[in-house]
């Protein structure tokens, strides 16, 4: 066995996977041989739904066959629907998602066929079902109506028209595809791994979506969108944040949306497509200020740090312009990610050892208890 620890596992390969890689000496994530900000730019995100799903990606009419069967599978049953309605107006959205995913599983008939058959068919379920338990969780709570998805409206335009209540322009969806696109699939993030660890007890989809959730709620994961968004409006203009920027370092505290586990010193190459994308849509809304906001705190962290900004950063003021309610932000990222996680269960599930990792044991040994405490099975009494 080898007594060999890393903390928090970096740099341990811990999977075998031909999903997804992050060549950061070649600035590329490659998902299943493509360069995921070729597709990003060129694609939709069903395109890549099928191309995670079914490995290759689908030509139009397949493309079209994904979206048909995700639209016969809206609609969530009536029980999870009431269920939405008796969460507390506090609830963190995040938990919202959870619990509803995890009430979802008891109403699926092919809940304990692992096959990759059924595991597709209940991902294309979950990516019918998850931005709807997104959209009309928040419009629960928040006792609004809920809006039913429109049979005209593509996927991605109904997913945002869903939460806002607004068709979205061309430009809008567009750039909300962009963003599902680069949300959807990232090799072996924490959340990810938590599914694969829980699928590889033979457990089932849902609940290896249950527990990636509760991961990617963290700031120092999915959380973190939320997080720099409150960061960006407290500050308000680009000086504020500058100054609220270095009194945060200065108390040694994290900055949200920098930094990243495998990235590091490198930029991650989602934020600068998400960066483009704030580009446009911040002089369309009337918000330059905005962007210049996101730039100042970049350039200060550069130069404060040796920091860049991961996809966080910039998704998080795109996602603020396009509508979006902050506290919906990392519900989108899971949206957004289902599918890469589902690809993750079912490769997992398609070739599966347990995991089981070891321990560096660091507590005491050779202790005893005291003698004379110890019950006598007769008589029941201490002795
Ligand atoms: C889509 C995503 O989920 S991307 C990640 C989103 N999360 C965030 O944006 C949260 C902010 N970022 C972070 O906390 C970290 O960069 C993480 C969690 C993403 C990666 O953390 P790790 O790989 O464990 O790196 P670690 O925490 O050891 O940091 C290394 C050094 O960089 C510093 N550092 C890393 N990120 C930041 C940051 N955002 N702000 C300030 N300092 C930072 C640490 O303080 C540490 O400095 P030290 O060596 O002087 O103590
Ligand atoms: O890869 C990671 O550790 C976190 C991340 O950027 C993601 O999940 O998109």
């Amino acid at each position: 066995m080898s007594d060999h620890y890393l903390p928090g596992l970096e740099h341990v390969i811990a999977s075998e996977t031909s999903i997804s890689f992050l060549d950061v000496e070649k600035e590329e994530i490659v998902i299943r041989g493509y360069d995921l900000m070729e597709l990003a730019e060129q694609m939709t995100y069903l395109d890549v739904v099928g191309l995670l799903l079914e490995g290759e990606l689908p030509n139009e009419s397949r493309r079209q066959a994904i979206e048909s069967l995700i639209q016969a599978v809206y609609g969530l049953p009536p029980n999870v629907r009431a269920m939405l309605h008796l969460m507390p107006d506090r609830a963190d959205m995040m938990d919202v998602l959870r619990t509803s995913i995890s009430a979802l599983a008891s109403f699926d008939d092919e809940l304990d066929d692992r096959s990759l058959e059924a595991n597709g068919r209940k991902a294309l379920r979950l990516l019918a079902k998850v931005p709807q338990i997104v959209a009309y969780g928040y419009r629960a709570i928040t006792k609004q109506p809920l809006i039913e998805p429109d049979p005209k409206l593509s996927y991605t335009a109904n997913f945002l028209y869903m939460i806002t209540g607004t068709i979205p322009s061309p430009m809008e969806v567009a750039i909300f595809d962009q963003s599902l696109i680069v949300y959807s699939e990232h090799e072996l993030p924490n959340s990810t791994f938590a599914a694969r660890v829980i699928a590889s007890t033979q457990s089932d989809i849902y609940g290896a979506l249950v527990g990636a959730v509760a991961s990617l709620k963290g700031t120092l994961h999915g959380g973190a969108n939320e997080a720099v968004m409150h960061m960006l409006l407290e500050a308000g203009t680009e000086d504020d944040l500058e100054a609220l920027i270095r009194s945060k370092l200065a108390r040694k505290e994290r900055i949200m949306g920098f930094g990243h586990r495998v990235y590091m010193r490198k930029p991650d190459p989602r934020a600068l497509l998400m960066k483009e994308a704030l580009a446009k849509l911040a002089p369309a809304c009337n918000q330059q200020e905005l962007y210049d906001m996101c730039v100042r705190g970049e350039n200060v962290m550069r130069t404060e740090k040796g920091l860049h900004p991961n996809l966080d950063y910039y998704a998080a003021p795109v996602y603020y312009l396009l509508g979006i309610p902050i506290e919906l932000f990392t519900p989108v990222f899971l949206a957004a990610r289902t599918v890469g996680i589902s690809a993750h269960v079912m490769e997992q599930h398609a070739n599966n050892r347990l995991f089981r990792p070891r321990v560096h044991y660091t507590g005491a040994r050779d202790l005893h208890p005291p003698q004379g405490n110890i019950v006598s099975e007769s008589e029941d009494e201490i002795v």
